[in-house]
């Protein structure tokens, strides 16, 4: 099994809120940005010309707030490659403290926006990358 690298990425001033805290929506655009970023080093863009992956179920929990200037740690799994849906968990660190977990599944889409079948190739190279990561994310607990 291959694991995708951690993806950090520093919290700008502009992801926080009125509380100095990290916004809840810009935690979600913060694990967008690193599914984007890992799934186009192994050569499967969350977004091309043939179309892309939108999300259609996200749960997450925020454990501790992220704030300013914190690097936010994203450890990615893909849990799960269906025929045309991909499932992942996530956990977002700061050090050593757990800010926020959670599971997406996203639908690879064409370009007018119905679910098409992951090709053979994709899958092959996702296939290598499926973790067994039961306990991300799973919600209140
Ligand atoms: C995406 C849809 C067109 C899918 O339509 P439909 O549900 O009819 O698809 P299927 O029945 O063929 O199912 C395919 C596959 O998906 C699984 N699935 C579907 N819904 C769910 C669900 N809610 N939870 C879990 N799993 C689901 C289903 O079981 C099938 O699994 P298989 O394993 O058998 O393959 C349609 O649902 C739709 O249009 N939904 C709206 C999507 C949307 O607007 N999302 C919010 C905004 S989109 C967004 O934020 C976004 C983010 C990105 O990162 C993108 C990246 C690249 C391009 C676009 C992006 C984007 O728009």
């Amino acid at each position: 099994m291959k694991e995708f690298p951690v993806y950090e990425r520093r919290v700008q001033f502009c992801d926080t809120d009125m509380a100095r805290i990290v916004h809840f929506s810009k935690v979600l655009c913060m694990v967008e940005e690193a599914e984007h970023a890992l799934l186009h080093d192994i050569g499967v863009p969350a977004v091309d010309r043939d179309g892309g992956f939108p999300k259609v179920h996200v749960e997450i929990d925020y454990r501790s707030p992220l704030r300013y200037r914190d690097i936010a740690a994203i450890h990615f799994r893909l849990l799960e490659v269906g025929s045309k849906s991909l499932s992942y968990g996530f956990r977002v660190y700061v050090g050593e403290r757990l800010a926020a977990e959670g599971r997406i599944t996203t639908v690879l889409i064409d370009m007018e926006g119905k679910s098409r079948v992951i090709s053979d190739e994709w899958r092959q190279t996702l296939s290598e990358y499926v973790a067994d990561w039961e306990d991300v994310g799973q919600l209140g607990a």
